[in-house]
């Protein structure tokens, strides 16, 4: 599956061989193996020697990535040449800030960077991040964020929405996919529908999780529409090239080419 089709996008920590046995068997379209924030200090080494395994073994055709920790750090340099070496398909480069900093991981590590934004300075260096070499898309790191801006915990998104345009636009502007940040509250599956469905109109292209049970939603809400597939694909019959009217409503060459967007994601997902 490409990257931009994924709908749910799985983090679980590297360090957890429960969760990286139990990914394989869930519907999700990406698994990432988390070597940041969900690995305690003292489990790093151990963590990065299970996810380079867990790579080597594969997902049964889900996009496997791991997410590694920031340089400066004394994991950094190690992680980068395990990687390297893995069967990963991407790396997933935490509170990035410049270009540089993925560009300096894609010439070591040789696989396409996805860049998460977690910081007023990442929201504000997004359009330069996504353009530059080695990005392969964005992805937005709202628990980070939200304590970067200030945001309480217990507050909406609506402090984080401008930032979550700038980030759409920027990798919308260099032509990469984007994802949403992930959903915390792992019993509340009403909210994580809204807030997938808030993600899905503000653009992005699926969602990131941290628990099985969230998958389902996600793959519902980013999904193709049934109903909506089977009108593209009437569109498209009618569509004879320039305005037209079509049902009562006017289209054009850019609302075939959305119909066919829409039902090549639908057939890379599989339905
Ligand atoms: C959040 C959790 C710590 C909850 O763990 P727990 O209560 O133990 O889960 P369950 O008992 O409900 O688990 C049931 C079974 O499912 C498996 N499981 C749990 N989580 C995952 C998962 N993420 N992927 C795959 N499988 C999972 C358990 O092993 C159980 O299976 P079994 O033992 O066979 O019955 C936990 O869910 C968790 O660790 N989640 C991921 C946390 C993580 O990776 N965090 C990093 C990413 S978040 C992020 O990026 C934030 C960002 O940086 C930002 O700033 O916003
Ligand atoms: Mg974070």
């Amino acid at each position: 599956m490409l990257l931009r089709h994924a709908r749910s996008l799985l983090f679980l920590p590297a360090s957890n061989a429960r969760a990286i046995v139990k990914a394989r068997t869930l519907p999700c379209d990406m698994v990432i193996l988390d070597l940041e924030d969900a690995v305690a200090d003292d489990a790093k080494e151990e963590a990065r020697a299970g996810a380079i395994a867990a790579l080597g073994e594969g997902f049964g055709g889900r996009i496997g990535a791991v997410r590694i920790n920031v340089a400066g750090t004394r994991w950094h340099g190690a992680e980068m040449v395990a990687v390297k070496a893995s069967a990963a398909d991407y790396v997933v480069l935490p509170k990035v800030e410049t270009a540089r900093q993925v560009k300096d991981v894609f010439s070591v590590c040789q696989k396409p960077v996805i860049a998460m934004i977690e910081s007023a300075r990442g929201v504000l260096a997004a359009a330069e991040i996504a353009a530059g070499e080695g990005c392969a898309a964005l992805f937005m790191g709202n628990n980070d964020l939200r304590k970067d801006l200030g945001i309480p915990a217990g507050a909406g998104r609506e402090g984080l929405s401008h930032a979550m345009q700038a980030v759409v636009l920027a990798a919308r502007a260099a032509g990469i996919a984007v994802f949403d940040g992930v959903f915390n509250r792992l019993e509340d599956e009403a909210g994580l529908e809204a807030e997938c469905a808030q993600g899905h109109a503000l653009g992005f292209d699926g969602k990131t999780l941290i628990h099985p049970s969230q998958v389902p939603v996600a793959n519902q809400v980013f999904g193709p529409d049934m109903q909506a597939v089977a009108d593209a694909r009437r569109l498209i019959e009618a569509a004879t090239g320039g305005a037209e009217r079509y049902e009562g409503r006017m289209i054009e060459t850019m609302h075939v080419e959305e119909a066919r967007a829409l039902i090549a994601r639908a057939e890379a997902v599989g339905e």
